[in-house]
């Protein structure tokens, strides 16, 4: 895929790459062959029905699986063969990684814990005394932003479902990854909270330097989102492009999102 310059630049490497990402189970393919690249700045959404392979895809990416055939890179690196842990230290952030929450602590105590990790080498010139403040203050932020400061003394296993949510968004922004992963971010959400994630969504793409991975069946977000869709069907790509060329492609809304043409709207969803 690389071709030499003529001037001899040397080449940029995509953020995160797949090539011929493949899975099976059995004789199932899951993921069959799917190559994408994908940029700092961008938001992909990643579509399709139910079964198409969008969670296999990102449980492929982030190390929860590991592929029959293919390759994942990380800015040009082959990262396939290493586990999920080595993956989320390299930078890539899936929200799910996080629900190792610590549910009798505070809110507030959680998300610090997260900032300390991601700090941990970045404050020995600082006294212990400031350290702590500056993790709170960070934390505290954090909590602002996904609208859950008012819970910072509240115990995790107090948490409503959609608070969980937004607590697993921001102790991610947390640890600050090169690639942010969502997957249904707003899923059992109220309508109240779901704005927030979206919002911060939106905040981190607007930063123009991290790389958004977006899993959704509603289409709606998608449309506010995504600079790029990427259709999957029975586990292959089908369709890849800027959202209206790919959202008007009639067998995108026909056959595989379950949508009447014009309704911008998936079935069930
Ligand atoms: N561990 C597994 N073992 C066997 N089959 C699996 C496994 N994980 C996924 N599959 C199968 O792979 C296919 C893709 O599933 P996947 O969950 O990735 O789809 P999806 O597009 O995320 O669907 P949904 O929108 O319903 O979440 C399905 O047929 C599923 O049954």
């Amino acid at each position: 895929m690389t071709e030499a310059h003529p001037d001899s630049i040397p080449a940029v490497h995509p953020v995160l790459e797949t090539r011929d990402l493949t899975i099976r189970f059995g004789g199932h393919v899951a993921v069959s062959q799917v190559s994408c690249a994908f940029q700092a700045g961008s938001l992909t959404a990643i579509v399709g029905p139910n079964g198409a392979g969008k969670t296999t895809y990102f449980n492929l990416i982030s190390g929860q699986l590991r592929q029959s055939a293919g390759r994942v890179f990380l800015f040009g690196e082959d990262i396939s063969g290493l586990p999920a842990s080595k993956r989320a230290l390299r930078g890539i952030g899936r929200a799910f990684q996080l629900t190792n929450l610590f549910p009798n602590l505070f809110v507030l105590e959680n998300v610090r814990l997260a900032v300390q990790a991601r700090a941990r080498a970045g404050f020995d010139l600082f006294s212990v005394a400031n350290r702590h403040r500056e993790l709170i203050e960070r934390a505290e932020l954090l909590l602002d932003q996904v609208a859950l400061l008012g819970q910072a003394y509240n115990r995790v296993s107090a948490l409503s479902h959609g608070d969980q949510r937004k607590l697993e968004v921001a102790l991610l922004m947390a640890l600050e990854p090169e690639v942010f992963m969502f997957d249904e971010p707003t899923a059992g959400m109220s309508a109240d909270d779901a704005p927030v994630i979206l919002d911060l969504i939106h905040g981190i793409k607007a930063r123009g330097d991290k790389t958004i991975l977006l899993v959704e069946h509603k289409m709606n977000v998608v449309r506010a989102l995504a600079d790029r869709i990427v259709v999957l069907h029975n586990g292959q790509k089908v369709a890849d492009g800027e959202p209206d060329a790919v959202m008007g492609l009639p067998v995108v809304q026909e056959a595989y999102l379950g949508v009447a043409p014009g309704s911008g709207q998936a079935a069930g969803s």
